[in-house]
């Protein structure tokens, strides 16, 4: 059934002039970066294990969560079997491997992500980095690269150039460019009397950040904007604009959270306007629900439309697309594998949209037509496309994903 439905499915797209076998080439290429911190709830695995901090929080006590590397990229191993086509990992800091010794962030080095390379390299996965300025105690009073304690800002300073080193590693060894991205927590919990100084020291830590010689080739760096967190609800020191207007200056290139704006503003409809001063943006999708609550990602109106715009700007090498949620409540693996298949889903409703007729009835004035066809899209046969391209790409089709999640749970989570 699922050729015949395909078949059939395909048909009512070309009659719109979409070439459904191209499409799915091109979805082919369109690697999602997968942030392993689903994994574990962004614990890490540092031998000084901290609390985590920063503003962010997991919540949920799901069975299973993955304790160490091996259990880690086991648990990543399984939902990329789930998961069409050929992606990348995103990793932090806190998941080094240092052989029991006790590493400080600031000494971090290429060495400790051996056994992460080594894996993707295997696999031809491509790895994205962060450093992490967050679940330490000198960020225990919020404030990193922003900090009036020198010494403490220097620290920072010290990791995120430890960091962009790692990563430039990552591109070397992997060939394949390493996006770097940078998020602090810094902010306050009231009403700042003064917003410019902090910012100034911010913009200080990032050209000093910036200065340290690393192949741009190789890493690629980015700068990850907010508008609050949980004890920086007033005040938050990287807000979008700050990085925005420093991504600009210094050629850098600015991340979107999904999750860090205020909640009726939208990703989807900044991309265009950022493209047009910028050569490429990251995002950090995730779902807001209320707030920056980091829920499993959704087939969502905001998702597809965010899908749309890549597309339909031509923007496929253009924005470099990231995940970012964390649930504890539920399977970690099928976290990962439901996020990353909708992301995926919402590229391919994007591609067998026919957008360039619906531009050119913008164009024309023909709003009429625009709304029908926006409308009657949401019904055309997209899951029939959908599950013949994961049989296509050797991955479960349809819920069938569940029965493998379900078996590795009984066999590997509830063993941990
Ligand atoms: C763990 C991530 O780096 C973190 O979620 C950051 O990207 C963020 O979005 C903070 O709100
Ligand atoms: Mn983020």
């Amino acid at each position: 059934m699922i050729r015949e439905n395909y078949d059939m499915a395909k048909k009512a797209y070309e009659k719109w002039g979409i070439d459904v076998e191209n499409v799915l080439e091109t979805l082919k290429k369109v690697p999602i970066s997968i942030h392993c911190w689903q994994g574990d709830d962004i614990s890490g695995f540092e031998v000084n294990q901290r609390e985590l901090s920063g503003g962010i929080d997991v919540t949920g006590n799901y069975p299973g969560k993955a304790t160490n590397p091996d259990e880690l990229r086991m648990d990543l191993d399984k939902a990329l079997s789930l998961i069409p086509g050929k992606h990348r990992v995103n990793l932090h800091a806190i998941y080094a491997e240092t052989n029991g010794i006790n590493v400080d962030r600031n000494e971090i080095e290429p060495k400790h992500f051996e056994n992460w390379v080594n894996w993707a390299k295997e696999r031809g996965l491509g790895l994205d980095f962060n450093p992490t300025l967050f679940s330490h105690e000198k960020a225990e009073d919020g404030l990193t690269l922003s900090h009036p304690d020198e010494e403490i800002r220097q620290f920072w300073i010290e990791h995120c150039i430890a960091s962009r080193k790692i990563g430039e590693y990552f591109g070397k060894e992997l060939e394949s460019p390493c996006l770097t991205n940078i998020w602090i927590p810094d902010g306050y919990k009231d009403m700042p009397s003064d917003r410019l100084t902090p910012r100034k020291r911010l913009k200080d830590s990032l050209d000093q950040i910036f200065a340290a010689d690393v192949d741009e080739s190789l890493n690629i760096d980015a700068v990850e904007s907010k508008l609050f967190g949980i004890g920086s609800e007033a005040f938050v020191v990287g807000s979008h604009e700050f990085y925005l207007g420093y991504a600009l200056k210094n050629n850098k290139l600015c991340l979107l959270d999904t999750g860090h704006f205020h909640p009726t503003e939208t990703v989807s409809n900044k991309i265009s306007s950022m493209l047009l001063f910028s050569d490429q943006l990251a995002l950090h999708v995730s779902r807001p629900v209320r707030w920056d609550s980091d829920h499993v990602v959704t087939l969502d109106d905001e998702l597809r439309e965010i899908a749309l715009e890549i597309v339909r700007n031509d923007a496929l090498d253009k924005v470099l697309i990231g995940l970012d949620f964390f649930d504890a409540s539920i399977n970690r693996v099928a976290a990962w594998t439901i996020g990353t298949r909708n992301m995926i889903k919402a590229m391919l409703y994007a591609l067998l949209t026919p957008n360039e007729y619906m531009k050119q009835l913008q164009e024309d004035g023909n709003y009429t037509e625009r709304l029908a066809l926006i409308e009657e899209f949401k019904t055309y046969p997209f899951g029939a496309i959908w599950d013949y391209y994961c049989e296509m790409m050797k991955v479960p089709v349809k819920e069938a994903w569940l029965n493998e999640i379900k078996t590795y749970e009984e066999t590997v989570l509830s063993k941990r």
